[in-house]
């Protein structure tokens, strides 16, 4: 690890603070960095983080108010900026975003440095006790307007701030069903609407369906203040039919709040975002858990391993990935981080008038194959058309929740709604 020098500890002190890390180094990035000499560390960013309008990703330089509380609580914290190129009739439209892994200083340091959307990583006020199977850590869960909405609805308002908290959601109007949920709060401490994870693990260590149910809200799109934003909750970042649906019902950035670890999915983890971001024409902030959480009793997970008492090391390397295929470095692997990016939305329509992967999709002539396969594995529709609760602020103009998808592209798959403009 780099100490505050650059430089990295010796002794006792290193072996301690660089559990998690690579080699030493808090992430890949920082590894080439310091190994690579300046031209070939060039070299190797251009290829691995791509180029934004053709040049290096800008690094940003924050207020200093937002590097002494980095300091202070010891989290990492970069910067940059995803350009667009200037256009004839729109101006752009910059969106300052952030990734944070640890609260109250690290929104104080958002809000600091004028974020206008910030995004918590999965089930945040909770260990990661999914893997235990134990029943009490259901005491986790609350209300969407729980206390930590409540908390998070203060500091929105406090920075004219969009804040998206993935909670576990206890649905006290329906019979106390626990979800897995992104609450979405408005930058004036609205609630705008909720999103309930589509895809349930069950791999290694994830026995996530002992908790909560198959989220019931199809693929919803936030029109917040600040652009169309939507969540794709950890595991659903390897299904690509749910980046797709997001992207149909129109989101420009699309969020993916995870809690993963080493062992199970790193190799993944750069891939898969980028893809998305790529193959969508928009941003997607990658967030991811950070350290290696305890637990009092081991457990075991129907894999042949031991019994143990931790799911592994939650890697975090949050970090953004833009339309044009460029990419932040990630934060680091081991510290409590926050990243934060300017992005000018009018990159994604300019992607998608340049690469044009909506007009050449020809979904039609896939439907036919998913209709096969759809009839195989459908069990129950989760399309969320429900006639639930609804949370959405209808009061706000700029706050709008929509769920809808192409209808061209909908024939057998329930997972896809045909569902316009709720609001
Ligand atoms: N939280 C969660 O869905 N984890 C699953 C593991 C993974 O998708 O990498």
């Amino acid at each position: 690890m780099e100490g505050s020098n650059g430089k990295r500890p010796q002794g006792e002190e290193e072996e301690e603070a660089t559990a998690g890390s690579i080699g030493g180094y808090e992430s890949l990035h920082r590894l080439l960095e310091s190994n690579l000499s300046p031209e070939l560390f060039k070299e190797a960013s251009r290829l691995l983080l791509g180029l934004n309008c053709g040049r290096a990703l800008e690094a940003i330089s924050l207020p200093e108010g937002t590097t002494s509380l980095a300091k202070a609580h010891s989290f990492d914290v970069q910067a940059f900026r995803f350009n667009a190129d200037k256009e004839f009739l729109r101006q752009p439209r910059v969106v300052r975003k952030a990734i944070m892994e640890k609260v109250k200083p690290m929104i104080e340091a958002a809000g600091e440095s004028g974020v206008n959307i910030l995004c918590l990583q999965e089930a945040w006020t909770m260990p990661f006790a999914f893997c235990t199977r134990e029943k009490r850590w259901c005491e986790f869960a609350e209300p969407v307007d729980g206390e930590s909405t409540q908390f998070l609805q203060q500091l929105a308002q406090k920075y004219n701030m969009v804040i998206v908290s993935p909670i576990l959601e206890r649905d006290v109007n329906h019979g106390e069903i626990v979800w897995n949920t992104a609450v979405v709060i408005g930058n004036h401490g609205n609630i705008i609407g909720i999103h309930r994870k589509n895809h349930i693990p069950r791999v290694g260590d994830f026995n996530e369906s002992t908790y909560y149910m198959e989220g019931n809200t199809g693929h919803p799109v936030f029109e917040t203040a600040y652009g169309k934003i939507a969540v794709n909750i950890c595991y659903g970042r390897h299904h690509p039919l749910n980046w797709l649906a997001f992207g149909l019902n129109g989101a420009e950035i699309v969020l993916n709040p995870s809690a993963t670890v080493g062992e199970l999915s790193e190799p993944m983890w750069p891939i898969e975002a980028r893809n998305a971001a790529i193959a969508n024409s928009y941003f997607v902030g990658s967030i991811n858990r950070v350290g290696t959480e305890v637990f009092p009793n081991p457990f075991t997970s129907g894999d042949g391993k031991p019994q143990h008492a931790d799911f592994g090391h939650f890697y975090g390397s949050s970090h953004f990935s833009a339309p044009d295929a460029s990419c932040t470095p990630s934060l680091s692997r081991y510290r409590n981080g926050l990243m934060i990016s300017d992005m000018d939305l009018n990159l994604c329509r300019q992607i998608k008038d340049k690469w044009g992967f909506r007009m050449t999709a020809r979904y039609d002539m896939k439907t036919a194959s998913m209709g096969s396969l759809t009839q195989l594995v459908e069990g129950s529709d989760t399309t969320g058309s429900s006639g639930r609760e609804e949370w959405y602020d209808s009061n706000r103009n700029e706050d709008k929740c929509r769920k809808r998808v192409n209808p061209s592209i909908v024939l057998s798959s329930k997972h896809m709604t045909i569902c316009y403009l709720l609001r």
